[in-house]
């Protein structure tokens, strides 16, 4: 068990290459508990190879790395791994699933995809599906077959899942890819409150979007190239200069209400 300081993720230098090429190189990171980050950058920056490193799934070539007290190389990562929820459409595997989103929620506190028979009929198995779809603001939709949710319904249902095993650290892969304005809109709201609940875990959010951080979200993290261009507190980092740097081009941020925008700014 991990000791109750620990950081929550602590990286030292990471670097990830594959095959020659290198996805991530010298990435330092400490998170604490409670503490959310948001990771911005471009297309191919290794935003999702960060994430892979830190639901322990991709081991880093170079430096070292802890999650929630357990350091990489010193020990059997896989029981770490049901504390770590990871959401992501490219693990898709709720696309074509004929299966209610409560049985469905209450399948994975188990680690599995497919509902057993019989699953909700343990009334805590069932209470604790309902309210993993409660946090999310899908409550309403536990009886609802999964294929035939919205793509923003249908993210609330991924992220229930992993809500349901009680994850310390959450990792969410462009929770927002594919919602229209109002779908997004709705989910940052629901992220908003679950990332505001005492105890709730630490959530590390991937995005290309300014746009789409939740206030709740203080820390911020911008990749080029698999390298950290600047990391600190969403105030400092996102402004002009940092994200014009990570994204390759001159770019206009602004802050309004805790929430950003950005755009690139064009010569006259
Ligand atoms: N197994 C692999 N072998 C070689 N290169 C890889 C491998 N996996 C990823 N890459 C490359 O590593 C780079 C980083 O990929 P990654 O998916 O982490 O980027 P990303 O920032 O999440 O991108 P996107 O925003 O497009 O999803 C990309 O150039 C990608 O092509």
């Amino acid at each position: 068990m991990h000791a109750e300081a620990s950081p929550v993720v602590e990286l030292c230098g990471v670097g990830v290459r594959v095959d020659g090429a290198r996805l991530l190189h010298g990435v330092q990171l400490a998170l604490a508990a409670g503490e959310h980050l948001a990771v911005l950058g471009p297309n191919g920056s290794g935003k999702t190879t960060l994430l892979r490193v830190l639901s322990t799934y991709r081991f880093p070539s170079d430096g070292d790395a802890s999650v929630l007290g357990v350091r990489f190389g010193a020990a059997d990562l896989r029981p770490l791994r049901a504390s770590v929820g990871f959401v992501s459409t490219a693990l898709d595997d709720l696309l074509h699933v004929r299966a209610d989103a409560l049985p469905l929620v209450a399948a994975a506190r188990r680690g599995s995809l497919w509902p057993a028979p019989g699953i909700l009929d343990d009334p805590q198995v069932r209470a604790t599906a309902q309210r993993a779809l409660e946090r999310v603001g899908a409550g309403h939709l536990a009886g609802r077959r999964v294929d035939t949710l919205s793509q923003g319904e249908r993210q609330r249902v991924r992220i229930a899942r992993a809500l349901v095993a009680e994850p310390a650290l959450l990792l969410l892969d462009e929770p927002f890819a594919g919602l229209d304005l109002g779908g997004r809109e709705s989910l940052l709201r629901d992220l908003d409150a679950l990332l505001d609940e005492p105890g709730g875990p630490t959530t590390v959010l991937v995005t290309h979007h300014l746009e789409e951080l939740p206030r709740g979200i203080r820390r911020a993290l911008l990749l080029r190239e698999g390298t950290v261009v600047a990391q600190g507190p969403v105030g400092e980092v996102l402004r002009n200069g940092p994200v014009s740097a990570c994204f390759g081009l001159p770019v206009a941020v602004e802050s309004v209400g805790g929430r950003f925008t950005a755009r690139a700014v064009t010569a006259t």
